[in-house]
């Protein structure tokens, strides 16, 4: 049995890694914004182009405070919306006032837009800012120079876009790789975090109960000992293949350790959890296991604990996984239920077997 150690909940979940990506990215547009803004402030300031300079100066304002923000959190879709306004009028504003030289500024307005919107508004918001920029280059450049201007930004969108829709991709798979067990293609210990505190706020919001199951094979180090670890292995993926076929769709399974698998059963009470966990003992230990030149018998021992109002995701496994540690010490090949009035046990690591 492995002791459970909380991890990092900020470490722990590829998606707040993804989250604090986007995150990073955003804010270094807004400060790539700002520095653009307040040079060229100053240049048309300088040239004499009074009103361009002060719209710039209060969009730089408004960058800083946006970057400024972008450091603690994921700003919210609408303040981008501020972003794109701001940067469209003013690179419009400046390819009529300053001709072929606004255009410039179309390229890095554009690019900037691929990642301050989840898919359906980037859909929308990149070819309306991409048809003004088109018209206000055909109101006020020859036709020559706006036709290419017109393809060569839209070919910067199609690369763009292609870009982002592969990195989206390698994304999803990188993160199911991440949250996966490559032995028995269950989600692994990395995605626990995240369907705990969905569990809670489940809870929190509709009253619902919810309940843990952690259970652990028995003498596990024996089997594999006498049959060799690529016997453990079929053995391991055997025990994931009858654990999901006992339990409900809506209940998630994760091997969370070596011989340590994982069910969240949601819309299940303790008693509920309990029958559970013993139909889920039975199943393992009541047929044999067939592996590569040996049949073996293998049980295992479950703890249960259901999640109490208050309680943090880490306090509810650490439940759970004592529940596991009192089946392991009442002799294995049984389940224990967390009784509510055991205080939790706030060092997880003397659980260890
Ligand atoms: N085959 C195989 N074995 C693994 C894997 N991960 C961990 N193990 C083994 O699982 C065994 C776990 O041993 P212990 O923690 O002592 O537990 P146990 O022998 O099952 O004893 P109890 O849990 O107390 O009943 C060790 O021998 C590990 O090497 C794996 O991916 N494949």
């Amino acid at each position: 049995m492995t002791a459970y150690v909380a991890p990092n909940a900020k470490r722990d979940s590829p998606d707040s890694a993804l989250r604090r990506f986007r995150q990073k990215v955003v804010r270094n547009i807004y400060w790539g914004a700002t520095i653009g803004s307040v040079v060229l402030a100053a240049v048309q300031g300088w040239i004499g182009h009074h009103g361009l300079a002060g719209l710039l100066g209060v969009a730089s304002i408004l960058f800083i405070w946006a970057a400024l923000q972008s450091r603690h959190r994921l700003l919210p879709q609408k303040y981008h919306a501020v972003f794109v306004i701001v940067t469209c009028i003013a690179v419009n504003y400046s390819i009529i006032e300053n001709g072929i030289k606004g255009l410039y500024w179309a390229y890095p307005v554009m690019s900037s837009l691929f990642f301050l919107f989840n898919r359906r508004l980037t859909l929308i918001v990149i070819p309306v800012v991409y048809g003004s920029f088109v018209v206000s280059s055909y109101l006020a450049l020859s036709f020559t120079h706006s036709w290419r201007f017109a393809v060569s930004l839209a070919m910067i969108l199609v690369l763009g876009g292609t870009f982002i829709v592969l990195l989206q991709r390698l994304q999803k798979s990188m993160t199911e790789l991440v949250v996966t067990d490559p032995l028995t293609g269950l989600y692994n210990r990395n995605r626990v975090t995240q369907t705990l505190i969905e569990n809670i706020q489940q809870k929190e919001r509709y009253k619902r109960p919810a309940s843990l199951i952690m259970i652990d094979l028995d003498h596990f180090k024996s089997l594999n000992d006498e049959h060799g670890h690529l016997f453990g292995d079929q053995m391991l993926k055997q025990t994931a293949k009858r654990l999901l076929g006992a339990i409900r769709a809506t209940d998630t399974l994760f091997r969370v350790g070596g011989e340590e698998f994982l069910v969240v059963l949601p819309n299940t009470s303790s008693q509920d959890a309990n029958v559970a966990a013993k139909k889920l003992i039975k199943v393992i230990g009541s047929r044999p296991f067939e592996g590569k030149g040996a049949t073996v018998f293998i049980t295992a021992s479950a703890g249960v604990s259901e999640l109490q109002p208050g309680q943090a995701w880490s306090q509810w496994l650490s439940r759970a996984d004592q529940a596991l540690f009192e089946a392991k010490n009442n002799g294995r090949n049984n389940v224990v239920l967390q009784s509510d009035t055991t205080s939790d046990a706030g060092n997880p690591s003397n659980k260890d077997d």
